[in-house]
């Protein structure tokens, strides 16, 4: 039988609603709507579109998006001005620069500077810290929306072999913390693990980030196991893929994440629910 899918696009949509009756409860009580302020710099297509569902999903959810499109050649300086200004602002709750930055300007460098409370994309050392030491604040999208659509689905990770496929900052570390945290054994891999397919061969759970097209083969894929692709790969055709070859895995795999429709749908919805996260912390 092939996977069942694991259906970002409506979980991602009750997430959202679930964000949107909650804003609405605190705009009745006499709050204002949450605040993100959404820095883009530069115009790589990619982002463009992100940014772009950011935005639409912020106006599904209530929330206010406060867009600063800033052009390619800005310099470190100017967007460290701009940080250090949004983390003053009291009508701000959250600030999501989106990644990658232009190489000139120093990424980490800007994470850093961000107001920890306002962090939602969970990216700054503070709130990482927080996940490895079991005492999460902000969390980093992705990987929390990936929890939600197990969690969400029903499905159990206590005591299950995961393997995580790469080890970004943004993916398969904070990924592995909170497969940690679910009380899954977790093993990360990355370009110098041996003997890859032997791992993922083993893996109940395989989370895929790496973001190269198919790079996890489906005949790897253990009878039974579930699937999470969190690669979103262009192809010169225009179409999207992910890191895991979808049809093949499919005929081994119980749950599958589609791509598109996946795990990125839940990486919006995941910055609704820290943005109004960070407004109620910030004005309780
Ligand atoms: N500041 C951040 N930068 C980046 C993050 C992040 O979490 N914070 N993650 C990735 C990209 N990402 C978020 O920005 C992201 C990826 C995918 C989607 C999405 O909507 N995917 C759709 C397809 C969209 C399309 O047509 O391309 C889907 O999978 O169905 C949203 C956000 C890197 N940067
Ligand atoms: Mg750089």
């Amino acid at each position: 039988m092939p996977a069942q899918i694991l259906d970002g696009k409506v979980i991602s949509q009750e997430i959202i609603q679930q964000v949107r009756a909650q804003v609405d409860a605190r705009v009745a009580g006499g709050k204002r709507a949450p605040a993100l302020a959404v820095v883009l710099v530069g115009s790589d297509p990619a982002s463009q579109v992100y940014v772009g569902n950011k935005k639409r999903q912020c106006a599904n959810a209530g929330i206010t998006s406060i867009a600063h499109d800033l052009p390619a050649d800005t310099t470190e300086a100017d967007l460290i001005a701009l940080v250090q200004q949004l983390n003053a602002d009291d009508a701000v709750d959250g600030i999501l620069v989106q990644l990658p930055l232009p190489g000139h300007i120093n990424a980490e460098k800007i994470i850093e500077l961000i107001d920890p409370n306002k962090d939602v994309d969970g990216f700054h050392p503070y709130n990482i810290g927080r996940l490895a030491l079991k005492m999460p604040l902000l969390r980093p999208c992705t990987p929390r929306g990936v929890m939600t659509l197990l969690e969400k689905t029903g499905i159990d990770l206590v005591g299950k072999d995961a393997v995580v496929v790469g080890a970004s900052n943004i993916v398969g570390r904070p990924q592995a913390l909170e497969l940690l945290l679910a009380r899954a054994t977790v093993t990360v891999c990355h370009s110098k693990t041996r003997d890859l397919a032997e791992k993922v061969r083993n893996a109940d759970v395989v989370v895929a980030g790496v973001g190269i097209p198919n790079f996890v083969k489906g005949e790897w894929i253990k009878p039974g196991a579930i699937v999470i692709d969190v690669g979103i790969n262009r192809l010169d055709n225009g179409k999207l893929c992910g890191d895991v070859e979808f049809e093949a895995a499919s005929q081994n795999a119980a749950w599958i994440t589609p791509v598109p429709g996946g795990v990125g749908l839940m990486t919006v919805a995941t910055l609704m629910q820290n943005t109004f996260d960070a407004a109620v912390k910030l004005n309780p």
